[in-house]
């Protein structure tokens, strides 16, 4: 249990309460992922200051959950800005440009790069779901993140069988579903090997639907394990 990577979002609007919730979250061993979407006025400088722990820089656009509202430039700008201020993670939908994507990949140094996928719709059909991994896995980034909406806790096990798939192919996967009928795959997807999950410090900061508290998560795996 102690090797599952648990990752917090920072959704706060403001640069110095996002500073705060990052210190909280690596005063307690957690990955946190900065929704660079959230804040009003991103200062990257102020917020990936060393010394700190891991962090995922994250600027997602509204048709996958996000916020983000301005000029498509700015987005890749601040992702960009990310990578060379050193954050651990930066986070990148598949759905992007390809070739700025590519770009992207081809300059990340030793930052990791996640490609994600959403589906805020759902659920996507297994062999749908299969092929889009595929074509992820093709593209070459370190973790591919594949999270789509459960209508029906059976929604999920198309998702979670998505992780032994990926492994098997040597690759690091992130993938569970949201919603209310998805918590539970938020819980048994690091136990099948996803990179990580995401879970909240407390009720009322998710980023996205059916997020569980690292305390409800931790005192499930405690009882599992
Ligand atoms: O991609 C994801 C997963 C997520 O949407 C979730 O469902 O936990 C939460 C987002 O903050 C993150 O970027």
């Amino acid at each position: 249990m102690s090797s599952i990577r648990i990752c917090i979002p920072v959704v706060e609007t403001d640069c110095d309460a996002a500073c705060q919730c990052l210190a909280r979250i690596h005063a307690q061993g957690f990955l946190a992922e900065l929704r660079l979407d959230y804040l009003i006025q991103p200062d990257l400088q102020h917020l990936l200051h060393a010394p700190r722990g891991p962090v995922i820089a994250t600027n997602r656009l509204p048709n996958e959950g996000g916020r983000f509202s301005g000029p498509e430039s700015a987005r890749r700008r601040l992702l960009e800005q990310a990578i060379d201020l050193g954050a651990d993670y930066v986070d990148v939908e598949f759905n992007a440009d390809p070739f700025w994507r590519n770009d992207l990949l081809a300059h990340r140094g030793a930052v990791k790069l996640i490609l994600s996928w959403h589906d805020f719709k759902g659920p996507s059909t297994p062999p749908r779901l299969h092929e889009i991994m595929t074509a992820m896995i093709d593209c070459g980034a370190d973790i591919i993140k594949l999270v789509t909406y459960a209508h029906h806790p059976s929604d999920c096990l198309a998702l979670l069988g998505l992780i032994p798939a990926a492994q098997q192919q040597g690759q690091d996967i992130i993938a569970f579903c949201m919603g209310s009928a998805g918590k539970y795959s938020r819980v048994i997807a690091p136990l099948l090997g996803s990179y990580l999950t995401f879970a909240v410090l407390e009720a009322g900061k998710e980023s996205a639907p059916g997020q569980l508290t690292v305390q409800e998560m931790t005192s499930i795996w405690e009882m599992l394990t």
